[in-house]
């Protein structure tokens, strides 16, 4: 989930430096939306002295089995993509060209943006060298399919569980394949449909605090909400009791655990920005206040957790997966899915596993859906006449009810809301593998390449979702576009976009798409929160625009910026885009609130 930009130290000059202006690459502008993968064409390796191809392959024939240790393969790939740079005539025998452009483009907080605009001009997949690193971008869905499912096994989270195993331990999402095929097969049936539905239930419950809150602010006198803050706190809130049953009641006060929370959070998102590890120094932790700031705050919230597991397990009542599966939640005092672990007959997990797994879920399951809710609201607010569709579809079929699980299935257009807001700002925006074996990438809409072992690799989804190739029109907002099917023959291997491959699916999902839509990623490391977060997301915005009218607070609209209606990834826009984890406003989502009238 975090994206890394090891970027601020590296300079501009010298052997890891890859990152200057290449008067060669023509630019295209910055509102091109598609790529083309033949406009820096790989050179040929005709011609070339005969040193040359051993200097390229002598490491790859020292590199070990899959599963020991990768660093002298990483190291080489990386020095060979330096030489490949500095002596510039020389080609890429991995089939990729070496992406050269302004450092600043991806330096500023906004990297994925940048990746973009190097897509633009190299195809799919480039390469691009940071500091002691280098990394392969992939944007086409056909190579997503590739690496995230037919060969998934080839590659693991590399980077990502690095920075983040400090935090969530063997949690799915950084969990070795080993520990995660294990923690998986327990964990999904969790995720069942008795559950799911009372959830939906239990979100209403949690979106109470946060319709009284918007009340008072909308009868007080200057009626202003930042709904970035409200929507973290009511996912925060729902995350809390749904998978731990702790309530947090966010939207209403602040507690040291919740400041702990989110110093988790920004200690993740810090360290994923951060070129040298100095976290892993001897005595650092000991020594450097901010890490001893993050270690307290992270005992606090592993104690929280800890007593939560340990209360859990004295009250034990073991069931068959079949029973559990069938329980009826609405006599259940805690509905929990620590509960569900617990309770599941084989599991014996110890408390150490079952505290990663809760404190992944707690950081993958909270910051996304906050986020998909600020977009949702910025661009309904930007497109008065998508938020009055929507309102007229909750108000025929909610109404000032509590939404059900029913209701959610009717609330289709909705739906489409949260999934073109996901396509538009997907989080996180680029997934991160490494490989763990020399594997060949299909050439798709671009060229084939030779990952070899060790290679880090983004998948850009936002690249592949703001392509005009796979979506007409990329750059806007139209939920409507995921009832239109689309193909595209110039893209050899890929299927085309099918809206009836998702026909009784909460969401147009990754099949639907052959890949060309990620929201929740694909293959075997797929969300396993993606109907609970599509269920949460459709309760709340149903809730708050039932109730609310929004505009946006002119007082962050200043001459000196540019119009609410431009892009957001313009540096001078009111609301702005970064990317932490998921992508975040810049400047929080400033908004004057009115109550509704409702006939
Ligand atoms: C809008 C909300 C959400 C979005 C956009 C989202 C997106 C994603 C994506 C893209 C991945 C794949 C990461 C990768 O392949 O590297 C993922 C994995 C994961 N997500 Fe979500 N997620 C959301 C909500 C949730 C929720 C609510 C939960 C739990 C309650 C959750 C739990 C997880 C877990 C445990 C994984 C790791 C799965 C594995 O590796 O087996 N997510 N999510």
């Amino acid at each position: 989930f975090v994206v890394t930009s090891p970027l601020s130290s590296s300079s501009s000059t010298g052997l890891f430096s890859s990152l200057k202006k290449d008067p060669k690459v023509e630019s295209k502008t910055s509102d091109d939306s598609s790529a083309s993968s033949s406009s820096v064409p790989v050179k040929s390796s005709e011609g070339l002295p005969f040193w040359w191809e051993a200097v390229w392959k002598l490491p790859i024939m020292k590199r070990g089995e899959p599963g020991e240790a990768i660093i002298f393969g990483d190291s080489a790939h990386v020095l060979r993509t330096n030489i490949e740079q500095i002596y510039g005539d020389y080609p890429s025998l991995d089939g990729c060209p070496l992406a050269e452009g302004e450092l600043g483009d991806i330096a500023d907080g906004t990297m994925f943006i940048g990746l973009q605009q190097y897509y633009k001009n190299y195809g799919s997949p480039y390469k691009l060298c940071f500091g002691p690193k280098s990394f392969l971008v992939v944007s086409d869905p056909v190579q997503a399919r590739h690496v995230l499912r037919e060969a998934n096994t080839d590659y693991d989270k590399g980077v990502l569980a690095e920075i983040l195993e400090p935090i969530m331990g063997k949690g799915l999402i950084p969990a070795d394949p080993e520990t995660w095929k294990v923690r998986r097969k327990q964990i999904v049936p969790a995720f069942h449909q008795a559950w799911l539905s009372y959830l939906v239930g239990l979100f209403g419950y949690c979106n109470e605090p946060l319709i009284k809150s918007l009340n008072d602010i909308a009868e007080s006198k200057d009626r202003k909400a930042e709904m970035e803050t409200y929507f973290c706190s009511v996912a925060l809130d729902i995350i809390g009791l749904s998978i731990f049953n702790y309530e947090f009641g966010s939207v209403t006060q602040e507690s040291p655990v919740i400041k702990a929370v989110y110093s988790a959070l920004v200690e993740a998102e810090h360290r994923s920005m951060t070129p040298a590890p100095y976290w892993d120094i001897p005595l650092a932790n000991q020594l450097v206040p901010r890490l001893r700031k993050f270690n307290s705050d992270l005992n606090l919230l592993n104690n929280v957790l800890d007593e939560l597991i340990d209360r859990a397990k004295q009250t034990r009542q073991v069931e068959d997966l079949e029973e559990l599966e069938q329980r009826n939640y609405e006599q259940v005092s805690d509905p929990s899915l620590l509960r569900f672990l617990v309770d599941m007959r084989g599991a014996d997990i110890d408390n150490k596993q079952l505290r990663d797994d809760l404190m992944t879920m707690l950081i993958a399951g909270h910051e996304t859906t906050a986020a998909v809710l600020t977009w949702a609201l910025f661009e309904l607010t930007r497109h008065p006449e998508c938020l009055k569709e929507a309102q007229a579809e909750i108000d025929r079929v909610v109404g000032d009810r509590t939404p059900t699980y029913d209701d959610i299935n009717q609330l289709k257009y909705l739906r489409l809301i949260i999934a073109e807001t996901l396509r538009l700002y997907p989080e996180p925006p680029l997934l991160i593998r490494r490989c763990r074996t020399e594997n060949n990438i299909p050439a798709g809409g671009g060229r084939e390449a030779t990952v070899i072992r060790g290679m880090d690799m983004f998948i850009a989804i936002y690249n592949i979702h703001r392509d005009e190739r796979f979506w007409p029109n990329p750059d806007q907002f139209d939920p409507m576009r995921f009832t239109r099917p689309y193909s595209n023959p110039d893209i050899p291997g890929w299927a085309g976009y099918d809206p009836t491959k998702w026909e009784n699916k909460l969401y147009p999902n990754e099949i639907a798409s052959d890949f060309a839509y990620l929201p929740f990623g694909g293959g075997a490391r797929k969300c396993v929160g993606d109907e609970f977060a599509v269920l949460e997301a459709t309760v709340t915005l149903a809730m708050v625009l039932r109730r609310f009218e929004f505009e946006f607070d002119s007082d962050y609209q200043t001459a000196d910026k540019c119009s609410i209606n431009d892009m957001p990834k313009r540096t001078d826009h009111p609301v702005g885009m970064r990317t932490g984890a998921t992508i975040h406003t810049r400047n929080g989502l400033h908004m004057l609130v009115k109550k509704r009238l409702l006939e």
